[in-house]
């Protein structure tokens, strides 16, 4: 297993061109917040807004249409239940699938009509209560450009091994009957890709907070959005999360999502300037 280099953000993340526009920065579309969760909704987005993606939208319940624009205006949103949701899923580059969708029949729905309407060329990243709900079902999930997104608990319903097992032989070898990419989350997060593994050298405990997964999610969908769909930006998006949690972390007893969000687009600055 690899560990990820210091130097990799910085190469991955790169000055914008002067001849470009929105579109130029990629299209990312948010699926998830239930009426409990709405809140994991809109820091994935605000994540994905803040780390330089085009164009953000959220397919969320509608009750959470007020808080969405009130936090983030930047965010477009289509209620999750609407029949013009695959219309939409087709429209953008990467997908999030899944942070707040909760497991009622609401969520099996919306997972249900996104798995249908994705395609290969598209990247989906599938987190939270999509994990959940595939791991009951035992569905089979086939496309390329999957990245897994599972804590420790997540990846115990996906792959079968209990927390204790869950080694990095053992989890390389349970990724490895998925489709796409795996980030093992935990202390210490493992990446496996078909052909690598790598481990996330940083990370502290003052990021063990409700929401520090939702909002790894839109900084993952960022970045495959602006800087291409391979590991290299996967591990640099990985990295950026934890290193800015570090850097906050030094004079704050408990990293806060929106906090993280908010000091993205400073550290991405600096290390385009690298
Ligand atoms: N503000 C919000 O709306 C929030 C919504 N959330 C959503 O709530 C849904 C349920 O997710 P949960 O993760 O809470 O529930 P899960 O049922 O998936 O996880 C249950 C428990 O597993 C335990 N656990 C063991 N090892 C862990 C590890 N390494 N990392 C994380 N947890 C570990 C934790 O105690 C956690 O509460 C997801 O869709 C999630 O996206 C959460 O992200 C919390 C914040
Ligand atoms: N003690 C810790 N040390 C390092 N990273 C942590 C720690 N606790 C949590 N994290 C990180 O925070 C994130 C938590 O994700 P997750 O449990 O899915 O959160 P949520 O679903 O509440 O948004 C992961 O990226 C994980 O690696
Ligand atoms: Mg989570």
């Amino acid at each position: 297993m690899k560990t990820i280099d210091q130097a990799l953000p910085a190469q991955v993340i790169r000055l914008r061109p002067a001849n470009s526009h929105k579109g130029t920065f990629g299209r990312v579309l948010i699926i998830g917040g239930n009426p409990q969760y709405g809140g994991a909704a809109i820091m994935a987005a605000s994540a994905a807004v803040y780390a330089g993606a085009g164009l953000v939208s959220v397919a969320t319940a509608t009750v959470n249409r007020s808080a969405l624009h009130a936090r983030l205006p930047e965010a477009m949103m289509l209620p999750y239940d609407d029949p013009s949701l695959p219309a939409l899923i087709q429209s953008v580059d990467v997908i999030v699938l899944g942070p707040g969708l909760g497991t009622d029949a609401t969520a099996q729905q919306v997972l249900t009509t996104t798995l249908a309407a994705v395609t290969p060329e598209q990247s989906v990243i599938i987190d939270g209560s999509a994990i959940t709900l595939i791991a009951q079902q035992h569905l089979t999930v086939a496309l390329p450009k999957a990245v897994w997104t599972p804590h420790q608990m997540e990846w115990q319903r996906l792959s079968g091994l209990a927390v204790a097992q869950q080694t990095p032989t053992s989890n390389a070898a349970a990724a490895s009957q998925l489709a796409g990419t795996v980030i093992v989350k935990s202390h210490r997060t493992e990446i496996f890709t078909a052909a690598d593994s790598f481990l996330n050298p940083l990370g502290t405990p003052a990021m063990a907070t409700g929401g520090m997964g939702d909002t790894l999610t839109g900084i993952l969908a960022a970045f495959i959005a602006q800087f291409g769909h391979h590991a290299g930006s996967i591990c640099a998006a990985v990295y950026t999360h934890s290193a800015i949690a570090e850097q906050l972390a030094q004079d704050h007893y408990v990293v806060v999502p929106s906090q993280l969000i908010a000091a993205l687009p400073a550290y991405m600055a600096q290390q385009a300037k690298k």
